[in-house]
């Protein structure tokens, strides 16, 4: 199917509101050619997840955003993960998924928590009426996930601006990639220093991974570039991520509730934000040959266009897909891709989601909206900028 002029999905309308453009990608057909971008688009769980889990056809290594790695050079070098596909993408992936394991991540937890009960006490005590944002979606992921990489303290204020450009460039060039331009040498200057051997504290995940350089599972040009794909894809990420699971309460005061009667559902509960609000909304891939879906070619070479926020709220694999409900099996959702290059960071990003909850379920019995969220826009992710919230202490 050709859609010679459809709304533009990178456009400040869609990205605004996305839902509606997804219903008619879905209802339109598995793949849509979007002749604005020269792009291939699916909208269904079913083709999104076949495309996820087949590397061999639909690959990382020509680039995980709309410009073509074959065809024109990237802007910084490419991600030994992301950007890799086996055999390349093994062994990084191997080193990187040991080190982020749930069960390494454990020696975390007692730190973790009491910067969480710190935090929150020292929120509340400031008052009931507050932005969720910068209080708690940004100071918490900020407070414990540098320190756990390893890097130094100065110019933490590098991770968001270099990450937030980083997503809005898997986009096409427009007024949000614009944006960034101006401060992105500066920043990619800084992170790239942050990588080093040298740079890293003795404990953090940054010399782990510099340790199995040593030990020769990857190479030392491999590291400094390990070390970037954690402050690349672990920052901005969960603050969206936590962004979104504190919207979903704040306005499902039922579900609270539910939560604090229950605290063993936070995990699922943060797979169900993830499904429900796809912080990583979209990104590509590309056809390694000609592949045939339904009535459509999708030519060697072209991008695929994988939009997960609509797979996510398909309502041919979702019941009830735009509901927020905690109880409900989130299993299988895209929201951290699937298949070999599936989220290596999704244990860090479940860990600081149910410590954060659990320090505010103790602590807070009702959340409510105190004004209308602010929504963040960018290419690839959807999150908030503001979520002003009023909550009762218990
Ligand atoms: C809510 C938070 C997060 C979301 C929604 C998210 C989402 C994703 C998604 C959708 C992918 C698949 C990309 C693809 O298939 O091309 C991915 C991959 C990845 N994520 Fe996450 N992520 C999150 C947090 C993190 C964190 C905290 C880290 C680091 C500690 C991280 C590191 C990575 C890396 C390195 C990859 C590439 C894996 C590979 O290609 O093998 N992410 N993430
Ligand atoms: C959803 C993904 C595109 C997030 C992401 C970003 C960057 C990297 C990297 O390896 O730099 C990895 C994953």
């Amino acid at each position: 199917i050709h859609a010679p002029t459809t709304p533009d999905p990178f456009g400040r309308a869609v990205l605004e509101n996305p839902q509606p453009f997804h219903e008619w990608l879905r209802e339109t057909a598995p793949v849509v050619y979007l002749e604005q971008y020269g792009v291939y688009a699916m909208g269904r769980y079913a083709d999104v997840h076949a495309a996820l889990v087949d590397w061999q056809n639909f690959e990382s290594s020509s680039g995980v955003g709309i410009s073509n790695f074959r065809k024109e050079a990237p802007w910084r070098q490419p991600s030994v993960l992301l950007e890799a596909d086996p055999p390349h993408h093994d062994a990084p992936r191997g080193v990187l998924a040991k080190i982020l394991s749930a069960r390494e991540l454990g020696r975390l937890r007692a730190q973790w928590v009491a910067d969480a009960d710190e935090l929150v006490d020292s929120l509340l005590s400031r008052g009931t009426e507050f932005d969720a944002v910068p209080e708690l979606a940004e100071a918490f992921p900020l407070r414990v996930f540098p320190d756990a990489v390893g890097i130094s303290g100065e110019g933490r204020e590098n991770l968001l601006p270099y990450g937030d450009h980083l997503f809005n460039t898997f986009g096409p060039h427009n007024w949000l990639t614009a944006k960034g331009e101006p401060h992105i040498a500066e920043s990619s200057r800084w992170v790239a220093e942050q990588c080093s051997h040298e740079a890293l504290s003795s404990e953090g995940f940054g010399a782990r991974i510099w340790a199995a350089a040593d030990r020769g599972e990857i190479t030392a040009a491999q590291a400094p570039l390990m070390v970037r794909s954690l402050l690349s894809a672990g920052v901005d990420t969960t603050v969206i991520g936590l962004s979104a699971i504190l919207n979903a309460f704040a306005t499902h005061p039922e579900q609270w509730q539910r939560l604090r009667h229950e605290p063993a559902l936070a995990r699922a509960a943060f797979d169900e934000a993830i499904r429900l609000e796809s912080p990583v909304q979209t990104f590509f891939r590309t056809a390694t040959r000609d592949i045939v879906l339904g009535e459509t070619v999708i030519p060697e070479g072209e991008k695929i266009l994988m939009f997960l926020a609509s797979a996510n709220r398909d309502p041919r694999r979702w019941t009830d897909p735009h509901s927020f409900d905690i109880t409900r099996d989130p299993s299988g959702h895209v929201g951290f891709g699937m298949g070999i290059h599936q989220c290596v960071g999704q244990h860090v990003a479940r860990l600081e989601a149910s410590i954060l909850l659990a320090a505010l379920a103790r602590r807070i019995s009702a959340i409510e909206p105190a004004g209308s969220a602010v929504r963040h826009l960018n290419n690839t992710l959807r999150g908030f900028d503001s979520i002003p919230v009023s909550v009762t202490v218990a």
